[in-house]
Parts: C-alpha cells; structure tokens; sequence
C-alpha cells in the first residue's frame, strides 16, 4: 500500500484563499485584523515561525505587528511588552512564540495574555472552555496544531467518529489539546495520550487508526508499529546533519516507510506545520468576525 499524501501546503492554500474573501469583506466593513508576535532571543526554528507567519498575513490582507526581545530579556521585560500588546488597539490577536529561552516563565507570559487577543488559544480561559466543553468553546480560539490536524483530517475525509487515536508526545501546543479536541462531541474519537514512560508504546500505535506523533524523535514510528490503513500524521520534527552533504536537514518522527503501511500519510515537512499557520490566521479572522458581530 502507498498512503495517500495528507497535502499541507496545498490544504494551507485552500484555507487561506478561503479566509481572504472573508478579510476583504472585514476590511469592508471597517474591522482591520492585526496579528501581533512576540520573539525571544534567537533561536532559529523559532525566528523563521515568526518571520512565516507575518509573510502569511501578508498574503492574505491581514495586518501584522512585530515585537522582538533579545534573549537577554527579563520576565519583566517579556510581560511589559504583553502589557503593550494588550492594550494596542491594531492588535486584534497576538502570539507569544514558543519556547520561550530557559529561565523565563511560559506559563505566567500565556496567563497574562488578553483571552480576548489570544490568537494561539493557549490561555488557561481558553484551554479552559476546550475542557469544559462548553458552547462558548465554539467562539474561544483552538490550539493552532490541533485544530489544523483536525481539518486537514476532515479535508480528506479521513473518518474521526469512533475511531482510535493514539498521540504520541503530551506537549502544551499538540499532545494535550488534541486529546480534548478529538473527544469532544462531534468529533467522538477515543484517544490514547502516550509520552516517554509509556510503557508499551509501539502496542498503542498499533492498535490506532490515526496516529499523531509529536515528540522529537526522528523516525521513533516504525512500519511494523503501524496498522495497515491508518492515518498517520508526523508533527515533530528535529533538525540533524545530513550524513552525505554534512548540512542541516529537517527529520520528522515518522519513518517515511510507513508510507507502505499506512493509508494516509502527512509528511514532515510539508504536512501539519503549514496548517498550523493557516490556522493561526483562522483564528484572527475568527476574533475579527465576533468584532464585527458575526
Ligand atoms: N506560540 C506558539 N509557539 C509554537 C507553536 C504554536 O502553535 N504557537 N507551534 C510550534 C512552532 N510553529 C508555530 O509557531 C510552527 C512549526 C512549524 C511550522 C511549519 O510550517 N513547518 C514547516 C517546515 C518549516 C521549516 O523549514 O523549518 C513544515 O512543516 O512544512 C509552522 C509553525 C512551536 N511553537
């Protein structure tokens, strides 16, 4: 079996030309969307998220609004410019790019984010409406990766309902939320969360029909660990040295062999990651639209 290519680049396409109608007709109405970042220090994965994510919303009409802070920057530094970005009024959502360098504190920087502005759904209120269930979730911001797998999954109609979904990696961005997101009602999935003390890991993936992996290790998921037929979704991703060219190269946690095995495959890159861009400018446009009263 050859499994079907889940296409983020192209899914990513779809989704953005789908929002930039619905940014004109914001535009239109006198309601600009504004996404702010805020970088630190200098971490290269974490320099070019940044520097996609305000070329995306160049592409689509989105305005965006950039704060950068060496990686000599207190906690107090880091929650003063969170303060700026609360209060400026071009900022309809914003991100704080994660991981934050070592030593300054995440989870106090996620707190202190407007809930109203959190344009990743990483604050404890809206993280918090994902695990209530609640029907206010429906107008909260979902967790970029997350609710990208999910649409590009529903893009290819890849059946969720009553399926099993293994996640490998507990993460803040991935693991976590989508475990909520995949067994909340509609989507009905049940899920098995996995990490580094799991004790049979290859037996949990094997009885998936979706499989995310999102934990760093390259090529952890092997062929024989695979139902034949599953989906499997490759998130994580490491930067390692190719052994011929001696360059840097990007390796996801997939072994692209289980493209033999499984029935859908999303590369890495070139699956998720795209999508959690285009997701990113979902949920502006989404915040902008409530602006607006839709
Ligand atoms: N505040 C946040 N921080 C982080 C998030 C997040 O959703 N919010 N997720 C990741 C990083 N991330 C977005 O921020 C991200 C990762 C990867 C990609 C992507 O398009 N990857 C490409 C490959 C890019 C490359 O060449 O390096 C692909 O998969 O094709 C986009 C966004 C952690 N931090």
């Amino acid at each position: 079996m050859t499994a079907v290519k889940l296409d983020g680049v192209a899914t990513a396409a779809a989704v953005k030309s789908e929002l930039a109608g619905r940014i004109a007709h914001l535009r239109a109405n006198g309601v600009v969307p504004g996404l702010g970042t805020l970088l630190v220090g200098d971490d290269p994965g974490s320099r070019s998220y940044v520097a996609g994510k305000h070329r995306d919303c160049a592409e689509v009409g989105i305005e965006s609004i950039r704060v950068d802070l060496p990686a000599s920057a207190t906690q107090a530094d880091v929650m003063a410019a969170i303060r700026d970005l609360n209060a400026a009024p071009e900022v309809t959502g914003y991100i704080v790019q994660l991981p934050l360098p070592a030593g300054l504190d995440e989870h106090a920087a996620l707190e202190a984010i407007d809930p109203s502005k959190d344009a990743d759904g990483l604050h404890p209120t809206n993280l918090g409406r994902l695990v209530l269930g609640i029907e206010g979730e429906l107008r909260s911001p979902l967790p970029c990766t997350p609710a990208g797998i999910v649409e590009m999954l529903r893009r290819y109609d890849v059946p969720i309902r009553g399926k099993h979904v293994t996640v490998i990696g507990r993460g803040l961005t991935v693991g976590r939320p989508l475990g909520l997101l995949f067994t909340r009602k509609g989507l009905d999935a049940t899920v098995t969360l996995t990490h580094s003390r799991t004790l049979d890991l290859a037996a949990e993936v094997r009885r998936a029909d979706i499989v995310v992996a999102a934990v760093g290790v390259p090529h952890l998921v092997r062929p024989d660990w695979v139902k034949p037929g599953a989906a499997v979704l490759d998130v994580g991703i490491t930067r390692v040295e190719d052994e011929e060219t001696g360059k840097g190269k990007l390796t996801g946690d997939v072994d692209p062999a289980v493209a033999d095995v499984a029935g859908f495959l999303s590369p890495n890159p070139g699956g998720v990651g795209p999508m959690t861009r285009a997701m990113l400018l979902a949920n502006v446009v989404k915040a902008a639209e409530l602006k607006l009263g839709g």
